[in-house]
């Protein structure tokens, strides 16, 4: 591998080299590396924040209370943390899921290198692609991770190019997910005083993306990341994760201290999370926060499986900002509107890292 100071066309030959070799991080380990090959070291990758002292975690949000005090919780979490733990969704999501989605995906990442071979490629015109590191070439440094990311609307993939070992767990899990992405809506927006169909009206669950990570065991987990700190995109997050951890919430506190919250697996609890078009559609009123993989020291691989809820409608004469009932004359609006393809457009010139997207549309 080249060093650190290799010049560029090194470095992008050995990502070309990476890429073409279609099996991942992933592949590196079962090639046996031993050290984490430069193009994946970060400088100092834990340096910036400190961690959260210990006992402090993300807020819970219980779906078994009655509604207008789980809209509190609700609204109040995504004032606060960004973040929070969605418990007792068992009127939602079946007892055995997301579990048997979260082991299906283990699965297709585990199978032997040349059958994952055949599914790899960055193209998305089926709907589906399998790959490492959505932004290889843009970003400074690659993270310790590979992906299969399916769209599920506004076009909706060709399940027959999901890969058998994951396909129907995948299907199933995309149909309970949205179910909690609507519930989660419908209490954000009673939570901001708006009639509760105001985000699903404005086609929120309507543009879905989903993306099944796989984050290999680690010869050097200091070394490197898992995902580099950056907020997500979209209106909302539905996170799913198994028992490895490694999800860290940044959280700045009523003193003003920031610091990195280990958002710890939670048994029967799913993680939500606030996007930056919910901080602009809210006016502010919700945060969209940063949150990064760290990579866990242990034997164990971590899977993890997020949807990512955005607005179906794409055309030129329709604009998003903040919502009207939000931005009065004493609360202007901190916006200014925008196309979905002017959004987009925006979120991928840049690499994964900063919450610089949101700043683009403020006014
Ligand atoms: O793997 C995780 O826990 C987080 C994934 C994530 O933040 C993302 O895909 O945007
Ligand atoms: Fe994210």
């Amino acid at each position: 591998m080249a060093s650190s100071t290799a010049p560029e066309s090194g470095r992008a030959a050995l990502l070309k080299a990476f890429d073409d070799s279609r099996t991942g991080v992933r592949g590196l380990v079962e090639s046996g590396v031993s050290t984490v090959p430069d193009l994946f070291v970060h400088p100092d990758p834990y340096a910036s924040v400190p961690l959260a002292p210990p006992g402090v975690s993300i807020p819970v949000v219980d779906l078994s209370l009655p509604a207008p005090l789980a809209a509190a919780a609700a609204a109040e979490a995504a004032r606060d943390w960004g973040f929070f733990y969605l418990v007792n969704h068992d009127a939602l999501v079946p007892s055995d899921y997301p579990g048997k989605a979260l082991a299906a995906v283990r699965a297709f990442h585990e199978l032997p290198a040349p059958d994952r071979a055949a599914h790899y490629g960055r193209a998305m015109d089926s709907g589906v692609s399998y790959f490492s590191n959505v932004d290889l070439f843009r970003s400074p440094a690659a993270s310790w991770r590979d992906t299969i990311q399916l769209g599920f609307g506004p076009t909706r993939c060709e399940p027959e190019r999901i890969p058998p070992v994951c396909r129907s767990e995948i299907v199933d899990w995309e149909a309970h997910a949205t179910a909690v992405a609507r519930a989660m809506m419908l209490l954000l927006c009673e939570g901001l005083g708006l009639p509760e169909a105001t985000l699903e009206e404005a086609s929120c669950l309507d543009g879905k993306l989903m993306v099944c990570h796989y984050y290999p065991v680690c010869p050097e987990p200091d070394r490197t990341m898992g995902l580099v700190p950056h907020s997500d995109p979209g209106v909302l997050t539905v996170l799913a994760q198994d028992r490895v951890g490694g999800l860290q919430v940044k959280h700045t506190n009523q003193d003003g201290q920031s610091y990195w919250v280990d958002a710890e697996p939670v048994p029967g609890a799913l993680v939500i999370n606030v996007g930056d078009l919910l901080q602009i559609m809210s006016n502010d009123k919700y945060k969209s926060v940063e949150h990064r993989v760290v990579m866990n020291p242990g034997e164990e691989a971590r899977v993890s499986v997020g949807i990512f809820f955005n607005p179906g409608k794409r055309g030129e004469s329709v604009f998003y900002g903040p919502l009207p009932e939000l931005a009065t004359s004493e609360n202007p609006p901190k916006y200014r509107s925008f196309t979905m393809s002017e959004f987009l457009g925006a979120f991928l010139k840049r690499d994964l890292a900063s919450k610089a997207l949101i700043e683009h549309f403020k006014l």
